[in-house]
C-alpha cells in the first residue's frame, strides 16, 4: 500500500446532506480497491462540504455511539462526531502524568493531521464513582463521521485507520455500513425534559459550611494559601432520556462558554458549558489564562449592579484571582522562552456571572513543544486545585464527599501540532436517569462559607435552568 496522504477531499459546492453521504459512500469505497496491509498505522480522512446543517440537531438525529460535540467560545469552530475509527483510552489508577505521557506516546506513533476528541478525569489518583465507568482515566475518540462547521463552513467528513496487522477490507466495509446508517433527516423534534423526581445535594450545607471552616482554619494555620472546594447536585428525573437535551436546550447561543458534550454509551455523558481554557496550543505557541474570582448579578442590587465593577474592586477576589495567575507564569518558567501575562486584571462578564480574567501568551521551548509537557505543567491551575498544589489535591480527595471524575479535567482536542483543551467546569455526568451536577469555588482567607455555597449555585444555574424549561 502507499504511503498515505491524510487528507482526500472532494472539492465542490456543498452538497445537501444525502448527497453528501453517498458521495462520502463513493470515496471510500474507490480508495478500497486500493487496500492492502500496512507496517505502520494507516489514518486517511474522507472529506466533502456539505450544506448548512446545525451538527447539534445532526448528532441528535443519530443512534450511533459514542458521541462527541465540541464548540469553542467564539464559535467558529464545532464539531459533532460519531462512533470511533480509533480510540485511545486508559483505564489504570495513577499520577495524571503517567495518562499525559500514555496519551502523547500513543499519538505520536499515530501522528495523525486530524483531531482525537476526548478528556482527562481530574485526579487519577483517585478511586471513581460508578457514574464514571465509562469515561475511563482518559478517552480519546477519533470519530468514524464527523460534521464540522469551522468559519461558517461545513464539511462532512470520514475517519479510517488501519493499524499493522489489520485486515484493511474488513475496516473500509466496517465504514461504509456506518456511513449507511447515518440518518439524513433535519428533523427539529426537541423534547422537553422529564419530571424531576428529587434533588439532593452532596455535601449538605450543613457539612459544607463545616468543611469551609476547616479549611479556613488551615489558611490561619499558614498550611494552605487556595483551595478549590466542589459540591455535587444529583437530580433524578423520572426517566432516563438522551444528555444532548441539554446541549440542544441550551439558551445562551450568545455566551462565551465552550459546549462540551461526550457520551460514550447510549445516555450516558459528560457535558460542560465552562467559560475557562486550560490552553491553546499551535506548535510552540501556546495560549493560556487565568479565570478566577467570581461575582453574580443576582447578588448585586436585585440584579441591576455591575458585577464586573464589584469584581475589580473586591479585595478578596482579586486575591482569588492572584493565586491562578502567579502560579501559572511561575509554573510556565521552566518550559518557555518567553511568557507574556497581562498585567491588569480585567473582568469578564457572562450570563449570570462575572469572573476576574487575564490572558496568556508563551512561547515554548522546542523540548517542551508537546501536550504532555503542558499538562502536566498547567493542570491543574489553583482555579480547580490550590496553592500548594500537592497539598490542596490530597485535601481535595479527603474533604470531598465524591470523587470529581472528569470534572475540572482537562477536555478538548488533540491532534500532531495543535490542541486545545477546555477545563471540565460547569459540568454534569448522566447515567440514564440520574443527572450529577458539579462546580467548585474557590476559598481563600476571608473566604465565607455561605456566600461560597451561594456562589456554587449561581455557577450551575445555567443547567438548572435548563430542567425548569416547559417546553
Ligand atoms: C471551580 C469552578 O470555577 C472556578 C472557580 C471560580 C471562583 O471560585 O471564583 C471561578 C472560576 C473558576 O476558576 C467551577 O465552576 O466549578
Ligand atoms: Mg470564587
Amino acid at each position: 500500500m502507499n504511503k498515505p496522504t491524510d487528507i482526500i477531499e472532494q472539492v465542490s459546492e456543498p452538497l445537501p446532506m444525502k448527497k453528501a453521504l453517498s458521495t462520502l459512500q463513493k470515496m471510500v469505497l474507490d480508495h478500497a480497491n486500493a487496500a492492502g496491509s500496512v507496517s505502520e498505522p494507516y489514518l486517511q480522512t474522507f472529506s466533502i462540504a456539505v450544506s448548512s446543517t446545525d451538527p447539534l440537531l445532526w448528532l441528535h438525529n443519530q443512534d450511533l455511539y459514542p458521541k462527541f460535540f465540541w464548540s469553542n467560545r467564539k464559535k467558529d469552530d464545532l464539531v459533532a462526531g460519531i462512533g470511533t475509527a480509533d480510540v485511545i483510552e486508559y483505564d489504570k489508577t495513577g499520577p495524571n502524568n503517567v495518562s499525559f505521557d500514555i496519551l502523547q506516546k500513543e499519538l505520536c506513533k499515530k501522528n495523525p493531521g486530524t483531531r482525537y476528541f476526548g478528556g482527562f478525569c481530574f485526579n487519577n489518583e483517585q478511586k471513581q464513582d460508578e457514574q464514571w465507568r465509562a469515561f475511563k482515566s482518559f478517552t480519546f475518540v477519533l470519530p468514524d463521521i464527523q460534521l464540522s462547521v469551522t468559519d461558517g463552513t461545513h464539511t462532512l467528513s470520514c475517519h479510517l485507520m488501519i493499524e499493522p496487522g489489520e485486515n484493511s477490507e474488513v475496516r473500509y466495509r466496517r465504514l461504509l455500513e456506518t456511513i449507511a446508517k447515518i440518518n439524513s433527516s433535519t428533523l427539529r423534534d426537541i423534547p422537553p425534559l422529564p419530571e424531576i423526581n428529587s434533588r439532593s445535594f452532596s455535601p449538605d450545607k450543613k457539612q459544607w459550611i463545616k468543611t469551609c471552616n476547616q479549611i479556613l482554619q488551615r489558611f490561619q494555620e499558614g498550611l494552605m494559601g487556595k483551595i478549590i472546594l466542589a459540591r455535587q447536585t444529583l437530580l433524578e428525573f423520572n426517566r432516563g432520556f438522551s444528555p444532548l437535551l441539554f446541549l440542544l436546550r441550551y439558551p445562551f447561543s450568545e455566551s462565551s462558554t465552550y459546549r462540551y458534550y461526550f457520551e460514550p454509551e447510549k445516555n450516558t455523558a459528560f457535558f460542560s458549558f465552562t467559560p475557562e481554557r486550560l490552553y491553546r496550543r499551535k506548535n510552540n505557541e501556546l495560549l493560556t489564562e487565568a479565570l478566577a474570582g467570581t461575582c453574580s448579578r443576582e447578588t448585586i442590587d436585585n440584579g441591576n449592579g455591575d458585577a464586573c465593577q464589584q469584581l475589580l474592586n473586591s479585595e478578596k477576589d482579586i486575591r482569588e484571582h492572584k493565586f491562578v495567575k502567579d502560579t501559572i507564569v511561575r509554573e510556565l518558567e521552566p518550559i518557555c522562552s518567553d511568557i507574556d501575562m497581562e498585567e491588569r486584571v480585567r473582568a469578564l462578564q457572562l450570563n449570570r456571572l462575572a469572573h476576574l480574567y487575564t490572558q496568556c501568551r508563551a512561547e515554548l521551548k522546542p523540548e517542551a513543544s508537546n501536550d504532555s509537557a503542558v499538562l502536566k505543567t498547567l493542570h491543574p491551575t489553583p482555579a480547580v486545585g490550590g496553592v500548594p498544589k500537592t497539598k490542596a489535591l490530597e485535601q481535595i480527595i479527603q474533604l470531598e464527599p465524591f470523587s470529581r471524575g472528569w470534572y475540572a479535567g482537562p477536555v478538548g482536542w488533540i491532534s500532531r501540532n495543535s490542541a486545545e483543551f477546555a477545563v471540565g467546569i460547569r459540568s454534569a455526568v448522566a447515567k440514564e436517569n440520574m443527572f450529577y451536577l458539579y462546580s467548585g469555588a474557590g476559598l481563600v482567607r476571608g473566604s465565607n462559607p455561605e456566600s461560597e455555597w451561594e456562589e456554587v449555585d449561581q455557577k450551575i444555574a445555567d443547567i438548572l435552568a435548563i430542567t425548569r424549561q416547559k417546553r
